[in-house]
Order: C-alpha cells, then structure tokens, then sequence
C-alpha cells in the first residue's frame, strides 16, 4: 500500500501433497501432488468444497505446516518455515485486544526486533489506505468486525509482503461490509500489486477478484480447473456483475461443483 510499487513474489509448487497423521489407522491424504506456478503480482482464488485442503495449501504456503511430500517456493526459496516475503490474512482477525491497533499492526516488527519507531508511519499510513485514519490509538474491542479486519490487513502488509495469503477473510463479515472489503482489497492490490493467493467458498469474490480462480476437487485436494477471468480492472461491483462474460465464468464454476453433485442444480 506504500506510493513505492512493489513486484510480487512468484510461486513454484511442485509434486506437493500433505497427509495429515491421525491417532487412529488411517492418515488422512490432504493434497494430493499438486503442480501449480504462480506469476508475481498475480491475483490467483482458490475454491472448493469443505474439506478439500484450501487451508492446508494455504498453511503449507505460509510455512506454518510441514509437507508431507513435494516442494514449494517463493522467489525461488524453499519454503520450511514462515517466509518474510508472506503476510498472511485469516478469516479470524486475531488482534491482540490488550494491545492498541498501531501496536497490533506493529506487532510483527516487534517480533523480528526491527526497530518499531521506524515502522510506525508506515503502519499510520497504511491504517489511513484503509479508511480508518486516526484509529491508530483505539482497541479492537472498540471496533467493528469489518474494521478489525482492515486492522488485520494492515499488520499482513506492514512488511510490504511479495506474497499476500488470505484465507477466507471476508467469511465473516456481513454483506455490505464484505462488499465494501472486496472493492477496497482491489484497489489495494492495484496500487501494490503483490502476489495474492485468496481463499475462499465465494464463486461470486472469486471471479470478481481475480485474474486466475483455482477450482478444487473434494478431498483429496488436487486442481480440477484452472480458470483465468478475462475481465477488465478496475472493476466495478454494479458493472461487472451485469457483465455476460463474469457470468460465465461463474456458470463455469458451478457446472463443476454440480457435476460433481456439491451444488444441486435448481
Ligand atoms: N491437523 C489435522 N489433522 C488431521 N486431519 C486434518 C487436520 N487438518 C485438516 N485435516 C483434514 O484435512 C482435510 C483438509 O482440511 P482443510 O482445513 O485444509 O480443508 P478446507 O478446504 O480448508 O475446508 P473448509 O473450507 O471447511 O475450511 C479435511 O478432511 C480435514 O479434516
């Protein structure tokens, strides 16, 4: 969100599969060998049924969960550990609620004993980016739900991550305020354009968001389609949900989840 534009970070997963160990026999295949690349400053959603590994790849991404096996890497790292090129964004905001919205935002700093005095204009004016100008001071407490969110985005950029992981951020929201977030992480993405892996059930902010949607298969999670949305930006909400072509892309989508008996057709 800084004036500075930033390149986002590219993606090389390859061969990836996750099982999970569980107490009783039989381990749980999560992902099973997925292959994906992503180009920098590519705005990728991932959707699927319940249960097909979305939070897995995410958790994998953010280095927060071990492979099981296969690789992945950002800008051509090995990803084993939490990259300093990744933010990431749950659909829980978890704020610390003893601690005031700057301090949150800063809190990431603080962990990497980076000198916090420094970070705090940037943390003022990516607060201000996001339309909560002069809250720096409040607590969460104090906050919508909507807001604690916008704090939460801010905390996942203060570092100017390549690569932005979100995981169902908007879940949680109601409707207006979740349409809101959705125009407002556009326009943020636009000015920043970092790479972003954006998880969610919404066919609908799926396709509104990005430039290329991911479609899961039930577990075991691998990529069923890989569907890029040729839709001009910015986008309008109005707009392009009247466009014939976004409608399309959405028909697309769900003409998989109905194949696959996940949706009924009505
Ligand atoms: N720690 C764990 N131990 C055992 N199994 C797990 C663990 N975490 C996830 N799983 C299983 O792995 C599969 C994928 O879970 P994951 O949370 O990644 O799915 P998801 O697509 O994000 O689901 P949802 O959309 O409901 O959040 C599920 O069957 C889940 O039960």
């Amino acid at each position: 969100m800084s004036a500075t534009t930033q390149m986002g970070a590219a993606v090389d997963i390859s061969r990836l599969s996750k099982i999970y160990k569980t107490r009783e026999d039989d381990d749980v295949l999560a992902l099973d060998k997925i292959d994906l690349k992503i180009e920098p400053g590519s705005f990728v959603a991932v959707v699927g049924p319940s249960g097909c590994g979305k939070s897995t790849l995410l958790s994998l991404l953010a280095g927060l969960t071990p492979a099981s096996t296969g690789s992945i890497a950002i800008d051509g790292d090995g990803v084993s550990k939490p990259h300093p090129k990744t933010g990431v964004v749950f659909q829980s905001d978890l704020l610390l609620y003893w601690r005031s919205v700057l301090d949150n935002i800063l809190l990431p700093i603080e962990i990497k004993r980076l000198d916090v005095a420094k970070y705090r204009p940037r943390a003022e004016e990516l607060l201000a980016q996001v339309g909560l100008e002069g809250f720096g001071n409040k607590f969460p407490s104090e906050l919508s739900g909507g807001m604690r969110q916008r704090v939460a985005i801010c905390r996942a950029l203060i570092q100017e991550p390549g690569l932005l992981l979100m995981d169902e951020p908007f879940g949680a929201l109601d409707a207006l305020t979740r349409e809101q977030m959705i125009m407002d992480l556009q326009s943020m993405w636009l000015r920043l354009r970092n790479t972003v892996l954006f998880i969610t059930h919404g066919i609908d902010e799926a396709v509104f968001l990005a430039d290329r949607v991911l479609v899961m298969s039930p577990r075991p999670g691998r990529v069923d389609l890989d569907l890029k949305i040729d839709l001009p930006r910015p986008r309008q909400w109005s707009k392009t949900h009247e466009d014939k072509d976004y409608h399309g892309y959405v028909r697309q989508i769900r003409a998989i989840f109905e194949a696959k008996g996940i949706l009924v057709a009505h």
